[in-house]
């Protein structure tokens, strides 16, 4: 089973799971990215088919990369999929938080539907996610006050340990 990164909107789980994909050579998988690449941008998939279609697409995405010998990236909602929280049960889980003070500097581009109504948003959505995301981590590491290259080399580190065991 793959490593796999969950938590909040840009918690991180895109940039520093692709660095420790790199770090422990394997190969990474973004599932918004796999999604993107089949159905074109997420912003355009929620205004022409709707959220719910969008998670259908997202369950396929994850269904298929959690059969991979990867390195995966989920996006932040996908976790509340039931069959993708049965498959990480048996997954080792990074679970990336942050702190909203930390991660409104992140939030520019505006390119994440559900966050059409900024800070107040992303953070009533990570409230209600929250719990999930405690209950299926292996690993959590707050990434609000620290640089990417640093989270990555943690987490490399933590897999090989693990590995060695
Ligand atoms: N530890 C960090 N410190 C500062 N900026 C970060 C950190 N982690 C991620 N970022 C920035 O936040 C944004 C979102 O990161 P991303 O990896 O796409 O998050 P996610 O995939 O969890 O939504 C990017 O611009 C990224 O450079
Ligand atoms: O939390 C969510 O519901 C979403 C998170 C996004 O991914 P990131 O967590 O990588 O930003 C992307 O899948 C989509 O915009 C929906
Ligand atoms: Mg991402």
């Amino acid at each position: 089973m793959p490593i796999v990164f969950i938590g909040p909107m840009a918690a991180g789980k895109t940039k520093i799971g692709r660095r420790v994909a790199r770090g422990l050579n394997v190969p990474f998988i973004d599932t918004d990215k796999r999604i993107v690449e089949s159905y074109g941008p997420i912003g355009e998939i929620f205004a022409r088919e709707g959220e719910e279609y969008f998670r259908i697409i997202e369950r396929e995405a994850v269904d298929w990369a959690l059969g991979e010998p990867a390195v995966v990236s989920l996006g932040g909602g996908a976790v509340l999929n039931v069959d993708t929280q049965s498959d990480l049960e048996n997954a080792t889980v990074v679970y990336l938080s942050v702190t909203t003070a930390a991660v409104q500097a992140r939030l520019g581009g505006g390119r994440r539907p559900l966050l059409a109504g900024g800070i107040t948003d992303w953070e009533r959505i990570y409230n209600v996610r929250r719990p999930t995301y405690e209950a299926l981590a292996t690993i959590c590491l707050d990434t609000s006050n620290r640089p990417i290259s640093g989270i990555a080399d943690e987490i490399v580190n933590w897999v090989q340990e693990r590995n060695d065991e």
